[in-house]
């Protein structure tokens, strides 16, 4: 009896500690933020506190339930909160206001003249790499790295990413989207477009970062014990879900063999993983060894050569990090991207004609290997509008300053800012034919940052559009496709809910993704 009392005394000693110490940092950091001179707003619990992530949605919908529960807590303490507020907050309180937390303050910027700014100004305002610390779930990387570290790993993922490397992803994309697109229309309906797509995805990253090429492989088709690419893709997966949890318990933690079974199911993907980078890493120190792989300069190489030039410049353990950051980067970014484009398409039938003519004007009858990257890529531009149309209103990841508001801001987007509508990126004059017929119509620089700006934006931005892109010129030439009409239901209707899904259904875990995509199968129909 004597031992429960104590326990529950430090129990309660922790916590009043724990609301002392919150409160006296929110005190510190309110003070910091009067001295900017915009509006506040205050929220008692850091939004990228670990332990909250996993519970924010949960608490909030009961909280908000409660007498008096409308308030900046409900409002802004959660992960996300940008998209389903958009421009709002900014209307209320003007172009800058301040967002107090216990751990940081976070500045929403609402000018695309100041955003540009501060991201040029990159030594006053540095990127808040605690951000993205989640990611280091198998050592340092270029997403989390800083100062000399970050130059090391940015230089060689520039490097990297070059125009002969698109070319790469351009036809493994067009290889694998092809392959899909027969696996699609042999099937009366789809429930697996966004696992279909990840495995896409996947894969151009596979062979285009790391040298691995995989066959494309329906949902239904493969069994992951035999499968080479489905061990792989699973474990990312689970880690992927789980990397708040392993960077909070730790792998030691979760080595502990009593652990309930999904904690050791995370465990297990972990070391699958692990063991799968491994591999890629000695196939890449046996191909430096034997001087292959000259013409073919993929990550993995370049970063083997790195490390075994100077073996300060970038240590074992920041290979196996980027390993990961880029399979992560590089692949649910763009993966959600394909399965909000491929809903949004599916519910604007129009929007499938309109790219399809541009297809059908660039490519006419030949065949997708023939498609040149050099000469084609560049005249798809409807197809790449649909990618910034996309990304636009659900932007992949959260990026500091306000992306939710700056662009859905009717000053910049006109009168339909929540509509989606990929022909706001063309001109209108010349707003027929495709091809080279048409121009860009951008927005001012700073009012679209889907891939950031500055020194650390998007090393991936060119690779992931022309992957997009590939990817809708396979599909979208000689297919359509339909939302499947559900009992009832007129095809008008279908495609409401669609985007009704959308709308309801998109949570940002880690990133920005559909939730539930399966609760909307799709069906594909000869054009
Ligand atoms: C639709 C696809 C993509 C989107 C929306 C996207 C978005 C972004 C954004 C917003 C950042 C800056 C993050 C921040 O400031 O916190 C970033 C950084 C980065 N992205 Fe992407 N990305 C995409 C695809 C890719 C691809 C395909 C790759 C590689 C194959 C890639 C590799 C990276 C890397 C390595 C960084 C870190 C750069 C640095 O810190 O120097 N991304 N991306």
């Amino acid at each position: 009896m004597a031992g429960l009392l104590v326990v529950i005394a430090v129990g309660f000693l922790l916590a009043a500690v724990s609301v002392v110490n919150t409160g006296l940092r929110l005190l510190h950091n309110y003070r910091l933020a009067k001295t900017i001179g915009a509006p506040i707003r205050i929220i008692p619990i850091s939004p990228i506190n670990p332990f909250w992530v996993l519970l924010d949605r949960r608490v909030l919908a009961f909280v908000r339930r409660l007498p008096f529960g409308d308030n900046s807590f409900t409002r802004y303490n959660w992960r996300g909160w940008e998209v389903e507020d958009r421009w709002r907050s900014h209307y209320e309180m003007g172009d800058i206001w301040v967002l107090v937390t216990p751990l940081k303050n976070w500045v929403y910027l609402n000018d695309p003249d100041a955003v540009m700014s501060v991201y040029r100004r990159g030594n006053e305002f540095t990127r808040p790499v605690f951000v993205s610390a989640v990611l280091d779930v198998f050592g340092p990387n270029i997403s989390t790295a800083e100062g000399q570290r970050w130059k090391t790993q940015r230089r060689i993922a520039t490097h990297c990413f070059n125009e002969a490397n698109n070319k790469i992803v351009w036809s493994e994309a067009i290889t694998l989207a092809s392959d899909m697109l027969s696996y699609w229309t042999t099937k009366t309906s789809i429930r697996s477009s966004n696992e279909d797509l990840r495995t896409l995805s996947l894969h151009v990253l596979s062979r285009a970062a790391f040298g691995k090429s995989f066959k494309f492989e329906g949902a239904d088709e493969r069994d992951p014990a035999s499968s080479p690419s489905g061990n792989y893709k699973q474990s990312l997966n689970t880690i992927l879900e789980n990397c708040v949890l392993i960077l909070g318990l730790g792998t030691k933690v979760l080595s502990f063999p009593y652990l309930p079974r999904k904690l050791r199911g995370v465990y297990q993907a972990w070391l699958s993983f692990h063991a799968y980078m491994t591999n890629m890493y000695e196939d890449g120190k046996r191909a430096a060894a034997e001087g292959k792989a000259t013409d073919d300069n993929n990550l993995m190489t370049l970063m083997v050569r790195a490390s075994q030039e100077d073996p300060e410049s970038l240590t074992e353990s920041e290979i196996y990090g980027n390993m990961f950051a880029i399979n992560f980067a590089g692949h649910d970014t763009t993966a959600n991207t394909f399965t909000f484009a491929l809903y949004f398409l599916a519910a604007h039938p129009e929007v499938q004609d309109w790219i399809s003519e541009e297809i059908q004007s660039v490519l006419g009858d030949r065949e997708p290997q023939d498609w040149d990257y050099r000469i084609d890529f560049p005249r798809l531009k409807r197809c790449l509008s649909v990618m910034y149309e996309t990304m636009r209103l659900y932007t992949p990841s959260m990026i500091a300053p306000s992306y939710g508001a700056i662009h859905t801001d009717p000053r910049i987007w006109g009168k339909d800012p929540l509509a989606w509508r990929p022909s706001r990126w063309i001109k209108p004059a010349a707003n027929q034919g495709g091809g080279d017929l048409e121009e860009y119509d951008m927005p001012p620089r700073g009012a679209f940052i889907g891939w950031s700006e500055g020194t650390r934006d998007c090393v991936g931005r060119k690779f992931s559009q022309v992957e997009f892109v590939a990817t809708m010129a396979v599909l979208f030439r000689h297919w359509r496709v339909d939302p499947v009409v559900f009992p009832g239901e007129t095809p008008e209707e279908a495609r409401k809910r669609v985007v009704h899904l959308i709308e309801t259904d998109s949570y940002a875990v880690l990133l920005l993704q559909m939730l539930h995509p399966e609760r909307a199968p799709v069906v594909w129909r000869k054009a």
